[in-house]
């Protein structure tokens, strides 16, 4: 299966940055298929426009419905298709988890929209959910400028899960956070060289004992979790 990615912004050049590293190969693997769209590409005035003052009054712009209207008809079509999963990127999504990411990994077409200003009409948002199957998500509680560094973070999370896109699977299934998997955070890592400006790699690392090994491990994810995550032991 490939996966379509669409990317609709006012900045489509952030998304020149998955012609490279690990997606750049997923792309030329044939995993992932990717178009960033220049929204003002659907304006027709002489400034090119996307935005405008919100209605009763309030701070900032908001974005206008009718380049994201043209803009959806042109890139996904007129007729409604469940199929395709709409993205609103936004401060008032549901919190992204490593579980949406597991679900979005086996949907064929994603479509990430990446508002800027205030945000978007609500309108678009309301209108996309007649037509397509929409998700407004929000990576955590902070306030980004725009849409399109989540989407970007949304991207690498689901991309990575796609079956053939990580050489070593088995690493996936261990992950913290991946279902089924226990929720503590990942143990301390080391490599060589074992000493290091005066610090050592941890003995029992270097003892080839693997029950050992394994013992520490989980003591040092439960102690860390305990400290920086006692909301995941819950
Ligand atoms: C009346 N006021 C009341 C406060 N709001 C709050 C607000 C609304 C938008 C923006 C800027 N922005 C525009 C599109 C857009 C998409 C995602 C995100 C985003 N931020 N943080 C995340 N985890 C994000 C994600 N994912 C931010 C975005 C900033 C602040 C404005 C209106």
């Amino acid at each position: 299966m490939t996966m379509r990615l669409d990317y609709l912004s006012i900045f489509p050049g952030y998304f020149d940055v998955l012609d490279i590293s690990l997606l750049g190969k997923a792309v030329d693997n044939g995993l992932v298929e990717v178009h960033a769209h220049d929204l003002r590409d659907w304006t027709h005035d002489r400034h090119r426009t996307v935005d405008d003052t919100p209605c009763g009054g309030g701070a900032g712009m908001v974005m206008k419905p009718d380049p994201w209207g043209e803009a959806f008809d042109g890139i996904i079509g007129i007729e409604p298709d469940p199929s395709v999963h709409v993205i609103f990127p936004t401060p008032s999504g549901i919190p992204f988890t490593q579980s949406a990411a597991q679900e979005l990994s086996t949907v064929e077409r994603v479509v990430f929209c990446c508002g800027r200003y205030e945000g978007i009409d609500h309108r678009v948002i309301d209108y996309a959910r007649t037509m397509w199957t929409v998700h407004e998500l929000s990576l955590g509680d902070y306030v980004l400028n725009g849409g399109e560094v989540a989407a970007l973070a949304i991207t690498e999370a689901v991309v990575r899960l796609i079956p053939g896109f990580m050489g070593n699977p088995e690493s996936l299934a261990e992950e913290s956070f991946s279902p089924g998997q226990e929720r503590l955070l990942e143990y301390p890592l080391f490599t060589r060289p074992v000493s290091w400006r005066g610090m050592d790699v941890p003995e029992v690392l270097m003892s080839g004992h693997h029950g050992r090994i394994a013992e520490w491990r989980r003591e040092e994810s439960l102690l860390l979790t305990r400290d920086r995550r006692p909301d995941l032991t819950d």
